[in-house]
């Protein structure tokens, strides 16, 4: 863990124009998609972020004989590229705390001729697993142990995989569904993941994603509700791919403006998805919408009174003169809840009660987000308790550290204590590196936003 860090306190209205990295959600899916092709060629992921989580996929996939090659892409991403071998080989894979590797990587290492181990970083071995192994195991996968539940685990590969329908509990992660998804097409039979739960399936928008790029890649998919077929066949994604900017990063700069009653713009995002492969859609390239939620987004965002506005120049948002309370279902989006929090928190300050709802799921998330949240929260003077699937925020007279701000390994818990920092003088953050996650120069680039130099393009 780093010392802590000073989290820079806001002296005015905080303006400017940041460049986020790719995506961690777009890239991890490309770049399994293009292992996946199984026919020899090099693929290119571009615009990907220099990130923890999609290190750990770049080298999981090579320990499964991927050929990766990382290069220097733009406005300091990455480019990936992904050669794809006709068979998997056997291997071990260090998930870290990423969900997306390990619930992707799997289903993928079923195909290998061999047995995969899996592991992590001490907390990912309490992250749930459940839906993706039981959906592996449905499918004809042998697991050792065979009943595991969590990591570690070994997947023993075989070459081939039978596949067909299965039904899982996904109530406690949409990436037990994403993960069946994307190497379905390998299966023998496919696969068609219906899901069964007490609650329904989290992140709807992230399964959409898996959807949209499966069929970019030449994949059949339907989908129904809580029920998705993808068709055996060959998976062929496009010769370069490029990753759209990372909305669940750029929220938190723009959450800057609408605390201090600035103007912050992401630069370079796209109005429309820049890379498709529209030949294979019913739809021109220019008439794709994005891969990620905007649409929730920017209305968890606008109910606390900022205005959103997708132009020429990028994403912009303008914060109000003060944020209002608000009522808002997360279910889509659970993975902005630090940052909603933030701004909820904020708007307590000035008399407002927010209650955010549907998230109970984020329990399982890089920790247990509602009881970091409180615990951190509360520490600063905030009144913020935990309901079944949420949180509620109270009004509160005022904020000031009395101990470092736990980032508990979480990025965006490490990014909501940055907020908060804007109007908590004195505030530090016990591990800022937790942000390398997904956002590799948070660090650098939130101090020289805050203090007025912004990020350039
Ligand atoms: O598939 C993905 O890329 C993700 C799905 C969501 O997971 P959950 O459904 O577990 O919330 C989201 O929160 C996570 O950050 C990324
Ligand atoms: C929940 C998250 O990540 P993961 O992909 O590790 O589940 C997140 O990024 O907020």
């Amino acid at each position: 863990m780093s010392s802590p860090w000073s989290a820079p306190a806001a002296d005015g209205p905080v303006h400017g124009a940041v460049a986020v990295p790719g995506s961690k959600s777009v890239t991890n899916r490309a770049l399994v998609l293009a292992a996946l092709a199984g026919d020899g060629a090099t693929r290119t992921v571009a615009g990907a972020a220099r990130s923890r989580d999609t290190t750990l996929m770049v080298d999981g996939l090579a320990a499964l004989g991927v050929g990766t090659e990382i290069t220097a892409g733009r406005d300091g991403t990455i480019d990936v590229a992904v050669t794809a071998p006709e068979r998997l080989r056997a291997g071990r894979v260090d998930c870290g705390l990423a969900g997306t590797v390990m619930r992707f990587l799997p289903p993928l290492a079923a195909l290998a001729d061999g047995p995969v181990a899996f592991d992590g970083d001490p907390h990912a071995r309490t992250r749930p697993m459940g839906g993706v192994l039981a959906g592996l195991r449905g499918l004809g996968v042998a697991l050792d142990p065979a009943d595991a539940h969590r990591l570690p685990f070994t997947v023993l590969g075989s070459g081939a995989v039978a596949g067909g329908p299965v039904t899982v509990d996904a109530s406690a992660s949409s990436q037990f569904v994403s993960g069946l998804l994307l190497s379905g097409a390998r299966y023998d039979r496919g696969v068609v993941v219906t899901h069964r739960g007490d609650g329904p399936v989290p992140s709807l928008p992230h399964v959409d994603m898996t959807v949209t790029m499966l069929r970019l890649s030449g994949v059949t998919v339907t989908s129904e509700t809580e029920r998705w077929a993808v068709s055996p066949g060959p998976v062929t994604p496009e010769a370069r791919f490029v990753v759209e900017p990372d909305l669940s990063g750029a929220a938190v700069y723009l959450a800057a403006a609408m605390i201090t009653g600035g103007r912050v713009t992401i630069t370079g995002w796209p109005e429309r998805r820049p890379a498709a492969n529209p030949e294979r859609h019913d739809q021109s390239r220019h008439d794709l919408p994005g891969l990620q939620p905007l649409a929730a987004v920017r209305r968890a965002l606008e109910a606390f009174g900022a205005s959103v506005d997708e132009g020429p120049e990028g994403l912009t948002v303008q914060g109000p003169d003060r944020l209002r309370g608000v009522d808002v279902d997360l279910g889509e989006i659970g993975e902005l809840t630090p940052t909603v929090t933030a701004l909820a928190v904020v708007a307590g300050l000035s008399g407002e009660h927010s209650r955010l709802r549907g998230v109970g799921h984020i329990r399982g998330h890089e920790t247990d987000r509602l009881a970091a949240l409180v615990a951190e929260c509360t520490s600063l003077g905030a009144r913020v308790s935990e309901t079944e699937d949420g949180l509620e925020v109270h009004p509160a007279s005022g904020l000031a550290p009395t101990r470092p701000w736990g980032a508990y390994a979480d990025h965006r818990m490490a990014t909501a204590g940055a907020l908060l920092g804007l109007v908590v003088p004195g505030l530090e953050i016990d591990d800022v590196a937790a942000t390398t996650k997904t956002l590799p120069d948070f660090a650098t680039d939130w101090p020289a936003l805050v203090g007025g130099a912004g990020v350039p393009a």
